[in-house]
């Protein structure tokens, strides 16, 4: 059975905005990254998954139950992060974790602590007076608390500083080898590039593309920064690079093949040094979806 299953689901707001025909569907044990630009559509599925908003076609199922229909029951095994937390000022963090564990009926508090201890806050603080990263935190613990099954987290490093996003990291890697489902969106494609084994691009309210993320890693091209002794090797060498930029004595451009073939071009030459790296995960969607993928 599907963890998740979505199927040509379509919320039309008007004036093109929503989401449209989408379909997509995650095995369990999957991490996925939902990516695209603001005002893409991927609040808005996933308020569908977690039952808050009624679809108008189509169908999206937790667990093979109907996410609308049978939302009570699905949020009993799912752990969910909003993308904007709307908490009870007056509580104090601890009090707000133990105000939604009630209602989830969690009796256990042993992974809610660690937790606590893991993102380094101090849940006595009263939400009013709590930092944008610090209600992201309590955020977190009440996604992760349950330990449940699948989680679903809409922007969940927003407001985190960079150690802190890095602890995020470790921590969805950590859930993974813990059998966890785990469909989180972002911005971020480091982020994404460094938990996920898919991505899911989310583009004017359509999927844009659905792919995994080690066979697109297996086959992505490595980038070249070489920089020549004078402009008249580098323009030479550039005529016989296609695709390369060259700017005074630096020519880039992205090699995928044999790079001995490279350096035998190369060798004719007076370099003077050079760079090579993998394409980010980025790069490699700049160059097959286009610039205007954000
Ligand atoms: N209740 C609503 N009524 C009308 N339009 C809405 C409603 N909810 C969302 N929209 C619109 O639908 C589109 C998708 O919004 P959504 O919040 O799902 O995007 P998003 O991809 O999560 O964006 P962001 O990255 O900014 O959070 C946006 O244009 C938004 O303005």
């Amino acid at each position: 059975m599907k963890m998740i299953e979505v199927e040509h689901l379509t919320k039309d707001y008007g004036n093109k905005k929503g989401i449209f025909d989408i379909s997509f569907s995650l095995k369990k044990g999957e991490i996925v990254g939902f990516i695209g630009p603001n005002g893409a559509g991927k609040t808005t599925t996933i308020r569908h998954l977690m039952g808050f908003i009624k679809q108008q076609q189509g169908s999206a199922k937790i667990m093979g139950m109907d996410c609308f229909q049978e939302a009570s029951e699905i949020q009993k095994h799912v752990g969910y992060l909003p993308g904007e937390i709307s908490v009870m000022e007056h509580m104090n963090g601890y009090e707000f974790i133990q105000f939604i564990a009630e209602m989830k009926q969690i009796k256990d508090f042993q992974r809610a602590h660690e937790l606590i201890e893991y993102l380094e806050f101090d849940p006595k603080v009263k939400i009013r007076k709590m930092s944008k990263g610090m209600k992201q935190k309590v955020g977190l613990v009440i996604a992760f608390m349950q330990d449940a099954p699948l989680i679903l987290l809409d922007e969940p490093t927003s407001g985190l500083d960079p150690l802190m996003q890095q602890k995020f990291v470790e921590l969805i890697q950590s859930e993974q080898k813990r059998g966890k489902t785990i469909l989180m969106s972002s911005h971020i494609f480091e982020e994404i590039e460094q938990t996920c084994d898919r991505i899911l691009m989310i583009k004017d309210g359509r999927i844009a593309a659905d792919e995994d993320l080690n066979k697109m890693k297996l086959n992505r091209s490595k980038h070249y920064e070489i920089t020549f002794a004078n402009k008249e090797d580098a323009q030479q060498f550039a005529n016989r690079i296609p695709a390369c930029k060259r700017i005074s004595c630096k020519v880039t451009f992205l090699w995928k093949g044999d790079v001995n073939v490279l350096l035998k071009e190369l060798c004719t030459f007076d370099v003077k040094d050079m760079n090579a790296r993998y394409q980010t995960l980025e790069e490699v969607f700049i160059q097959y979806y286009g610039e205007d993928r954000k």
